[in-house]
């Protein structure tokens, strides 16, 4: 007799599944190697920013003091006593009624408070008047106004986005601490499975997980090795196993989790002694998903059926693979949105359908089976229904978790 598998929580089980992630140290890179690895030290101001008093426009640098009084009737004279443009530092000072000639991003003369623009005034060969007062650092970019000096202004456990990359950049970072990636194997395991380039035959598929993941991956800027197929053959598939286990830092198998006659997934974490975290989650699709620990590394079962296996990738494998990079946003982000298409299946279990997000509405993908391929193929995001819950209409506010983001959040939110 098969023994029943008792099914835990989604949430539950990302719990399982983030409790035993292990960081795998750091090592340093260079600045154009960063994006999208993860900091492994707060990024503390070396200095202000900008770090001199500067011009935001481009025009005149004057003294406030000298506008006093002046309107359209009573236009007020600058004489310019000389010219800069960024990067060149005035070797004047300005005295009364003087000005500099300044560029954006040129740093103020000495004596000067305030920045006229061209459009504010009249030029007449070497001088040029003005019709209103300034107050005293007007117009003025003011040292530290974007980042004062000692600042922490991110935090270690961050991603490094294109953002970040300029502020590193801004403090003179050319190599930086980041934490090490982890080499991720994937095997797709079915005697149906073809590789993609194979013609079809009778009862054979083309493989499509083993390269949807290699993509999801790569979202992620994640390495991977690809084993390639291994068809449902316990001792071939335990032998492909152990060795994918050994060359890499996480293993993803595709495929014979279930309880079929030819489902191995289960001896083979039994012959390897692996500690099964859960093979039966509350959810659909994916309910079969198993996550056991070998040797301190994860071996993730996800289900063979593509629209489980890409669903157990981004609900169980993104998170533990950005916790085992030191990331602390692992979780996809959460939102809400309307429904533009009514539901009304019953939901034993949670439900995640793959669906079209356009920032407002959201409706499913099309087909939307476990075993569907097209709706992954259209959807940008997943609907998430409660279990027990049935009759969802248009109009009704659903849950939603968007795919595809750099960045996700500290905390799952369902
Ligand atoms: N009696 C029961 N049968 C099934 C149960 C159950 O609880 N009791 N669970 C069903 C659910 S839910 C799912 S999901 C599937 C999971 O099956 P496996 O993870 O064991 O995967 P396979 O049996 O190997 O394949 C399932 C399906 O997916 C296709 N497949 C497999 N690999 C790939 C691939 N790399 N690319 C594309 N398609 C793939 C395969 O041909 C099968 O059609 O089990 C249900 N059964
Ligand atoms: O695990 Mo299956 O994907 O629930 O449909
Ligand atoms: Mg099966």
């Amino acid at each position: 007799m098969m023994k029943q598998r008792k099914p835990i929580s989604v949430a539950e089980a990302i719990e399982r599944v983030i409790d035993h992630a292990q960081t795998l140290g750091e090592e340093t890179v260079g600045l154009f190697e960063s994006f999208g690895r993860i900091l492994i030290e707060p990024i503390i101001a070396q200095h202000d920013v900008p770090h001199f008093d500067r011009s935001p426009y481009d025009g005149f640098a004057i003294r406030s003091v000298d506008t006093a009084g002046a309107t359209g009737d009573n236009r007020i004279e600058f004489s310019v006593i000389d010219h800069i443009g960024a990067g060149i530092v005035s070797s004047k000072t300005l005295t009364k009624n003087e000005a500099v000639r300044i560029m954006t991003g040129a740093p103020l003369p000495s004596g000067a408070d305030a920045i006229v623009m061209f459009e504010q005034t009249i030029e007449l060969g070497d001088s040029f008047t003005i019709r209103k007062p300034f107050d005293t650092l007007e117009n003025v970019s003011l040292q530290g106004e974007d980042v004062k000096e000692g600042e922490e202004i991110i935090e270690v456990g961050s991603l490094i986005h294109p953002g970040t990359v300029a502020l590193l950049a801004t403090f003179g970072y050319d190599k930086v601490r980041v934490a090490k990636q982890p080499v991720v194997g994937i095997l797709s395991t079915g005697t149906e499975l073809l590789d993609v380039s194979e013609q079809l035959a009778p009862g054979k598929i083309r493989n499509s997980n083993g390269p949807m993941i290699a993509a999801q991956l790569a979202r992620m800027g994640i390495c991977f090795k690809m084993y390639g197929l291994s068809p449902d053959n316990l001792e071939s598939s335990l032998e492909m196993v152990k060795r994918a286990e050994k060359e890499t830092d996480c293993l993803i198998t595709t495929g014979g989790v279930s309880v079929g006659d030819f489902d191995f997934l289960p001896a083979i974490y039994e012959r390897l002694g692996a500690k099964v975290l859960f093979n039966k989650v509350a959810m659909r699709p994916g309910s079969v998903t198993t996550v056991a620990v070998a040797n301190g590394r994860y071996l993730f079962g996800l289900s063979g059926n593509p629209s489980a296996c890409f669903t157990g990738f981004e609900l169980f494998v993104r998170p533990a693979l950005l916790k085992m990079m030191g990331a602390d946003k692992i979780y996809l982000p959460h939102t809400t949105a309307v429904l533009a298409e009514d539901f009304t299946k019953a939901n034993p279990f949670s439900r995640f359908i793959r669906a079209v997000y356009d920032g407002v509405t959201i409706r499913p993908a099309g087909f939307n089976k476990s075993n569907a391929v097209s709706s992954i193929a259209r959807g940008n995001a997943l609907i998430v229904l409660p279990g027990g819950s049935r009759g969802f209409t248009v109009g009704d506010k659903v849950d939603v978790l968007l795919l595809g983001v750099e960045e996700g959040t500290g905390k799952w939110l369902l």
